[in-house]
C-alpha cells in the first residue's frame, strides 16, 4: 500500500474538518486502485465517518414513471411543472430552492425539439434522467472534486441520455459531462436504502468517502441512511489499524458464483477474496448444487472457485460436470424462482419448491434467500400481523430467523446489517411467545432483551429500520422496569407494524 496522490491527501483532509474523530486515510489498495484504511484501532459498532450525497437520483432502468422530481415520491398526483416539465407532487415541492434550480437550468439551456410532445412523456424522460441533472447543476468547486473518482467505460447503451437528446436540443458540452457522470456513477454509486413508510423509488447516490471503500464480499462496514439520505458508514467488526475498510456491493448472502458475476458486469474487476476463493465459502455451501447422479447424495461445487469456467465436481461420487452443463442447471434455477410466487413459499408442498428441491441442496443460497425472504414477512404483512400467526407459523419464523442468522455468523460478517433485521425479527417472535404465554416471560427474557438490544445497535438511525424498534428497545430491552402488563403494551399498540 503506497501513499495516495496529494488531490486525494487534501479531499481526506477537507473531510476531516468536517467531521471529529476522523480515522481513515485514502491509500492505494492490493485489491484495486484506491482504497479507505484505518489509521488506528476501530472497535465493533463505532461510526467511522458520515457523508452527504453528491447527487442522488433513480436507480438505472427505473420502470417507475410518475414520481415527484424533489420528494422522489411515487404519486399520482405528480404533474409537469409548466416551466421546466419535471414532475412535481406538490406546491411545495415545486417552490422548493432545489427545484428552482433544476427548473432554471432545463428552461435557460435546454430547448424542445418538438413543442407539440405531451407534458407528461417530457415529465417521464426527464425523471429517469434527474441523477444526472443533479451533477449538472452542482457548484464548480463539487464538479472539479469529480476527477478524483475511478471511471468505468460504458459498454451498454446510456438510455436516458439518448431518450433526452430526442426530446431536446442539449449543449455538447452537457452531453460530454453526462457521458463523465454515468462512467463515475455506475461505479461509484450507493443503493439507498428505503423508507417503509414513505413511497418512494429505489434511489442510488454517489457519496464522495464511501467511493474510495473497495469491495469485500465479507465487508467490516455496515451502511445506515437517513431521512435526508446521508450514508453513515460504521463498523460491522473490530477493524486493526493498518486494515482496509471494505463494502459489500452485492448481497451478502448471494452464492460466489452470483456475487462475482454482477461485480464483473457492474463494476468490472473479478472478485478474488477468501470467500470466493473458498469452494464452500466458509462452510455455507451457498453455491452447492445437488449430484446429477441420482443415486449419489453429495453435492456439486467448483473445483476452482476462482475460475469462471471451471468444472464442478461430487463431493461424494467425484462426478465431473462441465461448465456449460452448470450453466444450464443455473437457467432452469432462474426460471424456476421467477415463476415463485412469494404467497406460496413458506410451503415445502409447493410445486415449485420442490422442483428446486430436485436440483439444489437445502444450503443453497436460492433457498437461503426464500428462508430470509419469509422469515421477514411471516407475521408482517398488511393481512398477516404476528398477532395472527399460528403457532406453528410462530415456530416456523423462529427457526427461519436463526438458521439464517447461523449463516451470517457462519460467513464472519459480524454486525451486518441484515443481522440487525434478523435480529429484530427473532425478537419479535420471542416476545409474541411470551405474551401469549406470560409464563414463558422469564425464560425467555433474557433473549427478548438481548435480541431487541442487538438489533437497536446495528439498526439505529437507518431509514428502512423497522419504526417500532425504538419503542420495543424501550419497552421489552434490558434495564426496563416496568411491570409485566406495560411491557408488553408495545406488542397491543398501533406502533407494532
Ligand atoms: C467504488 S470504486 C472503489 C475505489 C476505487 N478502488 C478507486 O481507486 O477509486 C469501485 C472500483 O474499485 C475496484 N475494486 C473495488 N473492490 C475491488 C476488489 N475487491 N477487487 C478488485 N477491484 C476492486 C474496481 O475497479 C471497482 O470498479
Amino acid at each position: 500500500m503506497s501513499k495516495a496522490t496529494k488531490t486525494e491527501a487534501e479531499f481526506l483532509a477537507l473531510y476531516s474538518k468536517l467531521q471529529a474523530n476522523f480515522n481513515i486515510v485514502i491509500e492505494k489498495s492490493t485489491l484495486g486502485g484506491r482504497g479507505l484504511f484505518a489509521t488506528e484501532f476501530i472497535k465493533k459498532g463505532s461510526l467511522i465517518f458520515l457523508n452527504k450525497p453528491t447527487a442522488y437520483g433513480p436507480r438505472a432502468n427505473c420502470k417507475v414513471k410518475k414520481f415527484c422530481s424533489k420528494c422522489y415520491k411515487i404519486s399520482d398526483l405528480c404533474y409537469p411543472c409548466e416551466k421546466c416539465y419535471t414532475f412535481v407532487c406538490s406546491e411545495i415541492c415545486n417552490v422548493s430552492t432545489d427545484h428552482i434550480q433544476l427548473c432554471s437550468f432545463i428552461h435557460d439551456y435546454w430547448k424542445l425539439r418538438n413543442n407539440g410532445e405531451n407534458g407528461t412523456d417530457i415529465a417521464t424522460t426527464l425523471a429517469r434522467a434527474l441523477i444526472y441533472l443533479q451533477f449538472l447543476v452542482l457548484p464548480k468547486e463539487q464538479k472539479d472534486l469529480l476527477k478524483l473518482f475511478q471511471r468505468t467505460e460504458i459498454k451498454a447503451k446510456f438510455e436516458e441520455l439518448e431518450t433526452l437528446q430526442r426530446t431536446f436540443f442539449i449543449p455538447e458540452h452537457h452531453i460530454k459531462f453526462m457521458n463523465i457522470v454515468e462512467s463515475i456513477v455506475k461505479i461509484n454509486s450507493f443503493r439507498i436504502s428505503q423508507n417503509l413508510k414513505n413511497k418512494t423509488i429505489e434511489l442510488r447516490g454517489l457519496y464522495p468517502l464511501s467511493a474510495f471503500m473497495n469491495h469485500s464480499c465479507i465487508p467490516n462496514t455496515r451502511n445506515i441512511f437517513d431521512a435526508n439520505y446521508s450514508m453513515a458508514v460504521y463498523a460491522s467488526k473490530d477493524i486493526a489499524k493498518g486494515e482496509e475498510i471494505t463494502s459489500c456491493y452485492t448481497g451478502l448472502l448471494w452464492c460466489s458464483p452470483a456475487r462475482r458475476c454482477q461485480l464483473y458486469k457492474s463494476k468490472n474487476f473479478w472478485c478474488k477474496c477468501a470467500r470466493c476463493n473458498d469452494k464452500t465459502e466458509m462452510g455455507t455451501r451457498l453455491s452447492a448444487l445437488n449430484c446429477l447422479n441420482k443415486s449419489c447424495i453429495g453435492i456439486l461445487l467448483p473445483k476452482i472457485p476462482l475460475d469462471s469456467q471451471t468444472v464442478w465436481v461430487c463431493n461424494i461420487c467425484d462426478i465431473i460436470i462441465p461448465p456449460k452443463n452448470i450453466n444450464m442447471i443455473q437457467s432452469i434455477l432462474g426460471s424456476l424462482v421467477g415463476s415463485l410466487r412469494l404467497d406460496d413459499e413458506f410451503q415445502m408442498e409447493n410445486t415449485v419448491l420442490q422442483r428446486l428441491a430436485i436440483f439444489i441442496p437445502y444450503s443453497n443460497h436460492i433457498f437461503v434467500d426464500i428462508r430470509l425472504r419469509s422469515a421477514l414477512k411471516l407475521g408482517f404483512t398488511d393481512d398477516v400481523n404476528i398477532k395472527e400467526l399460528s403457532e406453528s407459523r410462530l415456530e416456523l419464523k423462529e427457526n427461519l430467523c436463526r438458521g439464517t442468522l447461523r449463516t451470517v455468523a457462519a460467513l464472519g460478517a459480524g454486525d451486518a446489517h441484515l443481522r440487525g433485521l434478523l435480529l429484530y425479527h427473532l425478537h419479535a417472535v420471542l416476545a409474541e411467545r411470551a405474551r401469549r404465554s406470560p409464563d414463558l416471560y422469564e425464560e425467555l427474557k433474557s433473549e427478548i432483551e438481548i435480541t431487541i438490544e442487538q438489533a437497536y445497535n446495528i439498526l439505529l438511525g437507518d431509514i428502512s429500520a423497522p419504526p417500532d424498534l425504538e419503542l420495543r428497545r424501550v419497552y421489552l430491552g434490558p434495564g426496563c422496569d416496568k411491570p409485566h402488563e406495560e411491557r408488553f403494551f408495545i406488542l397491543d399498540s398501533k406502533y407494532n407494524y
